[in-house]
């Protein structure tokens, strides 16, 4: 059964968003990606925080003023989830975990499972990070594999691609991506995609200061929906909505926002600083 946010969440979502003509945009105007049309932001704390920090992130996030059109989803570390899902107001923001093991529970010292997840009524796991790739050995099969069971359980996945630099100079960067893609669309039927939000990720923006340009992002983001138009379905490619991660902030998300095929953001850093977040979240602009 699928988890849903909350009542007043899909409430507020809108059939369609058009987004305003932005300068930097390629369009004169677009409906996001997705099957509500929305543009949806993540903010992945990774492995920061304290009890305190969280309370006065949450109590910021809490008071900012979002543009309803916009979803937003927050994952804190699995020690805080418990104390967000008190705290943060779900009107206005939905919760992930930031990994999940590949299948059910049992004698997996450290993991926790999709099942927890649902029962906590956590909606959503980001699953496939870099971060996660690179340091923890998942490989595109193991990635492939958690999504797919996670969205056997009911989750909705934020799944994380993307190329290293030295991959980017090789000039190997949609092999590498639509490599990532196809270990998820290998165990996952072209229903399932109607839950999956990708992420493009390049490893050498994140974390480091460098974002992608616009340009850059948005040729990426474009190939990525042709490789669904090709593998998955054209319906698949259109509806899917993909998100832009990788030094975003509140300086750059605007023009960023702006290009076609960047439905969202995936934001590290700069979603531990509410007043920050909450600017990237109004980032995109909507026709009225
Ligand atoms: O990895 C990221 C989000 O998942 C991006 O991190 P930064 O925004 O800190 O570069």
């Amino acid at each position: 059964m699928m988890m849903k946010c909350s009542n007043t969440q899909q409430l507020r979502r809108p059939a369609a968003v058009t987004r305003r003509p932005a300068a930097t945009s390629r369009r004169s105007a677009k409906t996001y990606a997705g099957a509500t049309g929305t543009f949806i932001v993540g903010g992945n704390w990774k492995c920061n925080g304290t009890h305190d920090s969280v309370e006065v992130l949450v109590n910021g996030l809490n008071a900012g003023t979002i543009d309803a059109n916009v979803e937003i989803v927050c994952a804190p570390p699995f020690v805080f989830l418990n104390q967000v899902l008190d705290t943060l107001d779900k009107s206005k923001f939905s919760i992930a975990a930031q990994n999940c093991w590949i299948g059910d529970g049992g004698a997996y010292t450290g993991e926790v499972c999709a099942n927890m997840l649902t029962d906590l009524s956590i909606p959503w796991v980001i699953l496939g990070h870099s971060e996660r790739r690179s340091l923890c050995g998942e490989t595109n099969d193991i990635v492939g594999t958690k999504v797919a069971y996670a969205l056997s359980k009911g989750l909705k996945v934020i799944a994380c691609v993307g190329e290293s630099l030295e991959e980017r100079e090789s000039g190997t960067t949609m092999k590498v991506v639509e490599e990532q893609l196809a270990a998820i669309a290998n165990v996952v039927d072209k229903t399932g995609w109607k839950d999956v939000v990708v992420a493009y990720e390049p490893v050498w923006a994140i974390g480091t200061g460098k974002v992608a340009t616009p340009d850059q992002a948005q040729e990426v983001h474009a190939g990525i929906r042709a490789w669904f138009a090709n593998s998955v379905g054209a319906d698949v490619a259109s509806s899917v909505r993909i998100q832009y991660g990788g030094s975003v902030n509140a300086g750059n998300c605007a023009e960023l926002a702006g290009m076609e095929d960047i439905d969202g953001f995936l934001v590290g850093g700069a979603s531990l600083k509410a007043e920050d977040f909450v600017t990237i979240c109004n980032s995109a602009k909507f026709s009225s």
